[in-house]
C-alpha cells in the first residue's frame, strides 16, 4: 500500500526525534532491532549506510524479543549496561578486577555498542580501582599472589591445549584437501608448521607427489626443513589448495591475517588457489572481527607512507594505526617484502569488505590484512579435541 505524504513526513519526524533523543548505543540497537524484526530501516538513510547496518545487523539474532550478539545479550541502555558492569567488575573474593579484566568478565556474558569505552570509564571513575592501598582481604591477598606468581603447569597446560588444538586442525585440512599430484600453497605462522609436518608424513607414507608454493621466508624454510618440494609462483600459477593459518575469523569467514607480517604474499597465494583453506584453535573463532584478536589489523605499507597512511585510516575510520616494532631488534618490524606494517586497532563495527578497498586504496598500502571472501572452509582445533568446521556454503 503507497504512504501518504503525511505518513511519510510522520515517519520522517519519528526518525528524527529518535536520532536526537537516543545516544548512539540505544539508537544502534534499536536500529538492529527494527531491521531484524520488520526489515525497517531509518527513512533517510542512503543505500551504503542501510548496507553497512544490514551487514552490522547480521551479527545478531532474535530471541523470544532480546537482541543477541552471538551468544552474548546485547544490551540495549547505559542504565542496563551499568547494571551489567556492576555484575562483573569485582569478583566474588571481593577483588576489583581493573580494565582489562573487567571488560573480559561483562563481555562473556553481554555485547553493547561502546562496551570498551564504557567499562574504561566505569573503572576509572571506581574508587576502589583508583585506591589500590585500601586493605586487601585475605582472599585477595592470595588471589594477587598467584596473579604475580601463576602457577607454571596452567600455562604448560594452556600452551599443550592451543597447540593440540592447532595440530588438529592442521591435520584435518592435509588429510581432506590434499591430493596427489596437487600445488600446494603453504601459509605462515606456528599452525601451518603442523600441516607441513602432516603434509611431509603423506609424501612419505603415500608417495605423493607435491609441489609447495611458500607465502614467506619461514614457510620456504620449513618446506625445505622437511623435505618438500618447493616451487614459485612465477611458474605455478595453478595453486589446488592452500593452506594457512588466521589471527581471528568472523562469522562470515571475513579473516584478520598478517600477525606474522606475511599478509600481502599470503593473500596472493589465497587468491591463486582454487580453494583457500584456514586452519587455527579455538581462541581465533569470534562472531565479530575484534572479539578475541585485540592486536588490530595489519597494513603492510611502503616506509615513506607509514605516517600519511597511519592518519589517513584513523581520520576516515578512527582507532590508532600504529607502526609495528621490532621485539629483538631496535626500530620497526621490516617485512619480507622491505616494508613497513602498520595495526590499526579499530574501536567500533565495520563494513570489512568497504574498509579493506578504501585502504587498498591509500598512496603507499601495499595490502592489508583483512582477507574478505577468499576463505571457503576453516578448520577450528577446539579443546575438548574435536575439529570445528565453517563452511562458505553453509553460513
Ligand atoms: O597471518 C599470519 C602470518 O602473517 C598467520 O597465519 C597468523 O598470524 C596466524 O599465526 P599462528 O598460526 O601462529 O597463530
Amino acid at each position: 500500500m503507497p504512504l501518504y505524504r503525511n505518513q511519510w513526513r510522520q515517519m520522517l519526524i519519528e526518525d528524527l526525534l529518535f536520532i536526537r533523543f537516543l545516544d548512539d548505543m540505544e539508537r544502534k540497537w534499536v536500529e538492529v532491532f527494527n531491521v531484524l524484526s520488520a526489515g525497517l530501516y531509518p527513512v533517510f538513510y542512503s543505500k551504503s549506510k542501510r548496507y553497512t547496518l544490514r551487514s552490522y545487523a547480521s551479527k545478531f539474532t532474535l530471541q523470544g524479543g532480546e537482541l543477541f550478539y552471538g551468544d552474548k545479550k546485547a544490551i540495549k541502555s547505559r542504565e542496563e549496561a551499568r547494571a551489567c558492569f556492576d555484575e562483573f567488575h569485582v569478583s566474588p573474593d571481593g577483588k576489583h578486577l581493573g580494565i582489562t579484566r573487567s571488560r573480559d568478565a561483562v563481555g562473556s556474558k553481554y555485547y553493547w555498542f561502546g562496551m570498551s569505552r564504557d567499562t574504561e570509564k566505569w573503572v576509572l571513575e571506581c574508587d576502589k580501582c583508583k585506591n589500590p592501598a585500601a586493605p586487601l582481604t585475605p582472599a585477595q591477598i592470595r588471589i594477587k599472589k598467584e596473579a604475580r606468581n601463576p602457577p607454571k603447569i596452567k600455562r604448560g597446560v594452556l600452551n599443550k591445549a592451543v597447540e593440540d588444538a592447532k595440530k588438529l586442525a592442521a591435520y584435518a585440512a592435509v588429510d581432506y584437501h590434499v591430493k596427489d599430484n596437487q600445488t600446494v600453497g603453504i601459509g605462515s605462522g606456528s599452525t601451518i608448521i603442523h600441516a607441513v609436518k602432516r603434509l611431509a608424513e603423506r609424501v612419505k607414507a603415500e608417495n605423493l607427489n607435491i609441489l609447495c608454493v611458500p607465502t614467506s621466508s619461514q614457510a620456504r624454510q620449513l618446506i625445505h626443513d622437511n623435505g618438500l618440494t618447493v616451487v614459485d609462483i612465477k611458474r605455478h600459477l595453478e595453486i589446488d589448495v592452500a593452506i594457512d593459518g588466521a589471527d581471528e575469523v568472523d562469522s562470515e569467514l571475513n579473516l584478520i591475517k598478517g600477525g606474522g607480517g606475511c599478509l600481502t604474499q599470503e593473500k596472493i597465494v589465497a587468491s591463486c588457489a582454487k580453494s583457500f583453506i584456514v586452519i587455527a584453535d579455538y581462541r581465533k573463532d569470534s562472531s565479530a572481527l575484534g572479539e578475541q584478536w585485540k592486536k588490530g589489523i595489519p597494513v603492510e605499507v611502503i616506509p615513506m607512507a607509514y605516517v600519511p597512511v597511519s592518519r589517513a585510516i584513523q581520520s576516515q575510520f578512527g582507532g590508532s594505526a600504529d607502526l609495528r616494532m621490532a621485539v629483538s631488534k631496535a626500530g620497526p618490524v621490516v617485512t619480507d617484502n622491505g616494508n613497513f606494517l602498520l595495526d590499526w586497532r579499530f574501536d567500533q563495527e565495520h563494513n570489512w569488505s568497504a574498509v579493506n578497498t578504501t585502504i587498498k586504496m591509500m598512496p603507499g598500502v601495499v595490502d592489508t590484512g583483512l582477507f574478505i571472501n577468499l576463505a571457503e572452509r576453516v578448520y577450528f582445533g577446539m579443546e575438548d579435541g574435536t575439529v570445528k568446521i565453517r563452511d562458505k556454503n553453509m553460513l
